[in-house]
């Protein structure tokens, strides 16, 4: 599959500040990458370079297949973008903010109306924006990103302040992006919901990729344990043979921590077959289990 973004060795400095180092990916087409770090990490410095609204200091960058530094950055048009503070004109209405954006982006307006009933502000479509709650403005701001069907969707903390319901409509729509063929960059400090929603994660810190990979593999490369708990039946004097190494944690619930997959397996097998377990949980390492270990290996390397 080719990439849609392709980042070479890129280096950004403000004046002493090394904001970004030597980061290198590829995004390929037709999929949702979540990019983490802690604050100043340099995602956004990264994301306003693909928008080509600053230049790197050293290295390439490519936009579907074009410099987005260069003066004439064509696919700018079909890139679309949600900053992490959408600031809008309060007198104006949701449908008028569209108009506007629709209009710099050369479609015709009416077209974009749909987007504001996806986003579900159809009812206060006709509302000044002044008006609006803070999620109102991020729908807004995500109806303005999804204008004219982009190529590439980059959102900056797009989930912060919205209410559970329209977060899942949120990502029903990355995901209807993403199947039709788009590259969808989500910078995020909400680990957890990228669980299960990012095909990819990179992870950033201090100006550098740390990490990159799908969650599977993040997983490997990190040998995090699995820990898997059994549940036992009360009336238990003698612990499992093949329980005997487990830590006891509470009176009937027993933790085994086992390296890989292989090896659970050979415990759940084990396990499901003796009458004694009443119960099994398996836990994998989450997004921020693996987050906190690659800085911890990125600071112990350092
Ligand atoms: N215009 C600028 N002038 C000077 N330094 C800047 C500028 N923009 C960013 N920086 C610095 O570059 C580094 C990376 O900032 P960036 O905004 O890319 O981080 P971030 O990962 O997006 O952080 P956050 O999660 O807080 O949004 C920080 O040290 C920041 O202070």
């Amino acid at each position: 599959m080719t990439a849609t973004v392709s980042i070479q060795k890129i280096d950004k400095t403000y004046g002493k500040i090394r904001a970004l180092r030597e980061v290198s990916f590829d995004l390929p087409a037709g999929g949702i990458y979540a990019l983490v770090g802690h604050n100043g990490a340099g995602k956004t410095t990264l994301i306003k370079l693909m928008l080509g609204l600053i230049q790197p200091s050293g290295g390439t960058i490519r936009v579907l297949g074009e410099d987005p530094a260069a003066g004439e950055f064509s696919a700018r048009r079909m890139l679309g973008y949600l900053p992490e503070n959408v600031a809008f004109n309060t007198a104006l209405t949701g449908r008028e903010t569209l108009n506007f954006y629709a209009r710099l982006k050369q479609l015709t307006p009416a077209t974009a109306w749909p987007l504001l009933d996806r986003v579900g502000l159809g009812d206060a479509a006709d509302r000044r924006v002044g008006t609006y709650s803070k999620g109102m403005r991020q729908r807004l701001g995500l109806a303005q990103a999804l204008l004219g069907r982009p190529r590439i969707l980059l959102l900056d903390e797009p989930t912060t302040g919205l209410d559970p319901a329209l977060r899942q409509t949120f990502y029903d729509i990355l995901q209807e992006l993403r199947d039709d063929g788009a590259t969808v960059l989500i910078s995020s400090h909400a680990l957890s919901e990228l669980e299960g929603r990012a095909e990819q994660v990179l992870i950033m810190n201090r100006g550098t990729l740390v990490a990159q990979g799908t969650l599977a593999e993040l997983r490997q490369i990190s040998q995090l344990p699995i820990r898997v708990s059994f549940d036992l039946t009360a009336d238990n004097d003698k612990m499992p043979d093949w329980l005997a190494n487990g830590h006891a944690s509470g009176t009937e619930s027993h933790v085994v921590l086992v390296p890989d997959d292989e090896r659970k397996m050979a415990l759940l097998r084990t396990a499901a077959s003796d009458p004694r377990v009443r119960n099994i949980e398996v836990m994998t390492p989450t997004l921020d289990d693996l987050y906190a270990h690659f800085l911890r290996a990125r600071e112990a390397a350092e």
